[in-house]
């Protein structure tokens, strides 16, 4: 099992490139298919959830080629029973019921995986793809869909739900007439995605408000897209940076995508200079507390959650953190304790007091940011640390190793 060895302790500087976010190009992966013509997409880390997803695409028959990080999509299918073992490392795999009813008419899939963060329902992707007139029934363990014809509804999302708004998104671009999407997902990566469909000719109005208008067309073409900067990515060298006594300039960002992260820098006493596309974090050892909620965007990103509860184990005083998008997205909280770390769980709510220092200690990484998260962690304290599990973090962070040693961290990935 492989593991990463940090000497903490190390002040970082220098400078970080963000990748194209995992989350937006996974779902513009998935929703490839909906076009016979081939599709060029640039800037694409080969990241482990990346290359998983290509693996299903090439099992539906389409090729997939990739020459210096453009990826060369050639959407042949020829296969729609995906009722393969890889599909449930992935959370994003689901969005192939959407894309492949829209493709093919019907599909076997597997039932999604990804992050040990919840229970992780799929209630409301089948509740919106059914009002598009599929059929969907689960059958020992996978999915069985199927439609006539895909025709557009109006749909309310009982919760703003990223993957099932993505889900219907893909859909109704090939849906007869209009779908109306009600309380949905405003996320970048949904905007981003509504922006890859619309290079492809699809007609997509509202992507980023909280109702979203598809009208449905006959077919889609050939497209080249660029997803956006990974704000998690950021967001995640922005912590390490205030907390490892140095300074860190994170370039490739979108401002505005950040925007709750700077918001509690600021509260917190850390210095931030934003740029056009860059921001560059200052560290100090006199981080104030401060109180964190997860909202669905343009709240604070779940996702963030565990790095920033990293930040806060050495705030000057006492921080809670309110996790209100999954239940059980706190496994990075036992491991934090190993390391002097003074936090009480009580439910979904996390009292952190800040203590002086964190300590070494031997973790084990439980999910994709809880393990960034313990990264962070280990860099700052004092000693050795031993993390496990960290095929995990590789699940999201392209090239995470080069780039902390790039800024001065001493890491290293034991084979
Ligand atoms: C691959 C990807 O893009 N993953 C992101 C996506 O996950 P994902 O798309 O899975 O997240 P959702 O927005 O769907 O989930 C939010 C909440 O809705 C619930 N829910 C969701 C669907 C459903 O059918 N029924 C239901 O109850 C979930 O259990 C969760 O409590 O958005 C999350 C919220 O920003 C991020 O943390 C994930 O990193
Ligand atoms: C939870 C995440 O990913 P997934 O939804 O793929 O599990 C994440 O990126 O933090």
């Amino acid at each position: 099992m492989e593991k990463f060895i940090i000497s903490g302790g190390k002040k970082l500087f220098g400078s970080v490139k963000v990748h194209s976010s995992k989350n937006a190009i996974l779902p513009i992966l998935a929703a490839s298919i909906i076009t016979e013509d081939n599709i060029y997409l640039h800037d694409i880390p080969m990241l482990e959830d990346i290359k998983i997803m290509i693996e299903i695409l090439r099992h539906c028959g389409c090729e997939v080629r990739n020459t210096d990080e453009t990826l060369v999509i050639s959407p042949n299918v020829v296969n729609n029973d995906i009722n393969i073992d890889i599909v449930n490392k992935l959370r994003a795999s689901i969005l192939l019921l959407g894309s492949m009813l829209a493709r093919c008419n019907k599909v076997i899939l597997g039932m999604p995986g990804g992050c040990n963060i919840g229970t992780r329902p799929i209630d409301l992707h089948i509740k919106g793809l059914s009002k598009l007139g599929a059929e969907i029934k689960l059958n020992q363990g996978y999915i069985e869909a199927k439609v006539k014809k895909l025709k557009g509804e109006k749909i309310y999302l009982d919760f703003p739900s990223v993957g099932a708004t993505e889900n219907i998104m893909i859909a109704a671009v090939l849906a007869e007439g209009e779908t109306i999407i009600e309380n949905a997902a405003t996320e970048p990566e949904v905007v981003c995605l509504a922006n890859f469909l619309s290079s492809m000719g699809a007609k997509i109005y509202g992507a980023g408000t909280d109702t979203i208008r598809i009208l449905g067309v006959n077919k889609l073409k050939s497209a080249s897209f660029t997803p956006i900067p990974d704000r998690i990515e950021a967001g995640t060298y922005m912590v390490m940076a205030a907390v490892c006594g140095g300074e860190i300039e994170i370039t490739n960002v979108v401002i505005e995508h950040i925007r709750p992260i700077i918001a509690k820098f600021k509260e917190c006493n850390i210095k931030v200079v934003e740029g056009e596309n860059t921001i560059k974090v200052f560290s100090t050892d006199k981080i104030k507390p401060t109180d964190i909620k997860t909202l669905p965007y343009p709240g604070f990103p779940t996702d963030m959650q565990a790095p920033m509860m990293s930040l806060l184990t050495v705030a000057k005083g006492t921080s809670m953190v309110i996790e209100t998008i999954f239940e059980n997205r706190f496994l990075h909280v036992g491991e934090l304790l190993k390391m002097g770390a003074n936090i009480k769980l009580e439910g979904r709510v996390a009292i952190v007091e800040g203590v002086k220092r964190l300590t070494s200690a031997k973790l084990e990484a439980k999910d994709l940011r809880g393990g960034a998260a313990l990264v962070i962690a280990a860099l700052m304290a004092d000693g050795t640390t031993e993390i496990e599990g960290i095929e995990h973090i590789s699940r999201g962070y392209f090239e995470f190793e080069k780039n902390i040693l790039s800024l001065g961290g001493d890491i290293k990935r034991i084979v």
